[in-house]
């Protein structure tokens, strides 16, 4: 006869530095003849000092000594949350798929009652972040999170039905470049970054941006990041209100939705979406998103694959190759050429997607360079926020008065 169990199972995983023996186990199954086979997969390996501790649910314990779930047992709550962690690892793999490293969140164990094939996570294992980019995500998921709980969408939804319409970024960027000849300039407000430090004692995100608008900048890229680059939404929102017309790109880490609408109601004009961090499909549903709220999508990528994958996605209409990769800070300008050279820049110019050197341009040979590889326009901060007055520095960098 089957007998259901109410079974609470832990075991336990020791080893210590010194020890090259397999960690040992104990178990304490309340059940004779428990098939642990079935709930723990093959192949757990356990690294030193590993310590991890498996609940396992109520079990039916069957004739032949083997066990099952009994699945009348899991209640709704955790039956959802067994079905998140299900969805999670699914974007995990599809993320991966694409070739994207940069996982949303911390990998977590299993729920409670999991009975389903995975790979087992010791405690703290693989719950460091793999770089700097990975360590923002991880920092912004859980930000977002306690956003979204203060303004739920909704609200956000209602407070955009009152906003004032966008600026058309795209268009203050091709004016300039037929305007001047140049790449159009995105000039960037920017406090400070994790791979430079401070750039700026005396910041003040209003003066500047009101230097920038008077040298020339055809739009403005405000960082609203905190924690990594000492930038906010309030600056974002201060220098709209300031009376400021060129356009306004929301620099973030995007990861959610959510963080569109907010920026739309903070007085972005556009938002950078890094192909990085964000799979197919999310760029896909938040480019669409942007259209429907008037917002310019700006795509940004830093390798080739990168660029396949966003060039295979319909409606892209503005490309940034960022020079800086993100996880390791190296900066490479040739990087802006590479991505451009052969098919790819054929395709892009045959599309008529526009595309933004990013990151690591100081000079007039630096432009001419990213100019020269095809580009329409530039992203560039720490050069011209460093300076004593931004609009000098845009003569500067440019070689000439591009006002
Ligand atoms: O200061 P620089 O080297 O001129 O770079 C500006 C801009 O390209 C850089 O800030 C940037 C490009 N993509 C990003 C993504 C997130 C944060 C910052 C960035």
């Amino acid at each position: 006869m089957e007998a259901v169990v109410p079974l609470r199972t832990t075991f336990t995983a020791t080893a210590t530095a010194a020890s090259t023996a397999r960690p040992r186990l104990s178990f304490q199954p309340l059940a004779k003849n428990f098939a642990f086979s079935r709930l723990i997969p093959a192949g757990i390996s356990m690294t030193d000092r590993a310590r991890s501790s498996l609940q396992c649910p109520p079990v039916r314990v069957q004739q032949d000594g083997s066990a099952v779930v009994s699945e009348d047992t899991i209640s709704e709550e955790d039956a959802l949350k067994i079905k998140e962690w299900e969805v999670e690892r699914l974007q995990d793999e599809i993320a991966a798929s694409q070739g994207i490293r940069i996982r949303r969140r911390p990998p977590t164990r299993p729920p409670l009652h999991y009975v389903g094939p995975f790979e087992f996570q010791v405690e703290n294992e693989g719950n460091t972040p793999c770089n700097i980019l990975e360590e923002i995500i991880w920092y912004k998921d859980k930000e977002v999170l306690q956003m979204k709980e203060r303004t739920p969408l909704s609200a956000l939804k209602k407070a955009i039905s009152s906003a004032p319409p966008t600026r058309d970024f795209l268009g203050a960027l091709r004016r300039s470049y037929s305007r001047t000849g140049l790449p159009g300039l995105i000039a960037e407000v920017k406090k400070a970054s994790p791979s430079r430090g401070l750039l700026r004692e005396d910041f003040n995100p209003v003066k500047i941006a009101k230097a920038y608008e008077k040298g020339g900048a055809a739009c403005l890229s405000v960082l609203t990041d905190e924690k990594y680059f000492q930038g906010s939404f309030e600056n974002l929102e201060a220098i709209r209100n300031a009376g400021v017309e060129c356009p306004l790109l929301c620099k973030e880490f995007v990861v959610d939705a959510w963080q569109i609408y907010y920026a739309r109601i903070k007085g972005a004009d556009a938002i950078l979406l890094i192909a990085a961090v964000l799979p197919d499909i999310d760029i896909m549903y938040m480019t669409k998103i942007c259209k429907l709220l008037g917002l310019t999508a700006l795509v940004e990528v830093h390798d080739e694959r990168e660029m396949d994958r966003v060039l295979g996605i319909d409606g892209i209409e503005l490309i940034g190759i960022n020079n800086r990769d993100l996880g390791t800070f190296k900066v490479d300008i040739s990087n802006t050429k590479n991505l451009l050279e052969g098919e790819r820049g054929k395709r892009i110019h045959e599309e008529g997607i526009i595309v933004v050197g990013e990151s690591g341009l100081f000079t007039p040979a630096d432009v001419a360079y990213v100019q020269e590889a095809g580009v329409k326009a530039v992203l560039v901060g720490e050069s011209l926020v460093k300076q004593m007055d931004p609009a000098k520095g845009i003569s500067e960098l440019f070689g000439k008065d591009i006002s």
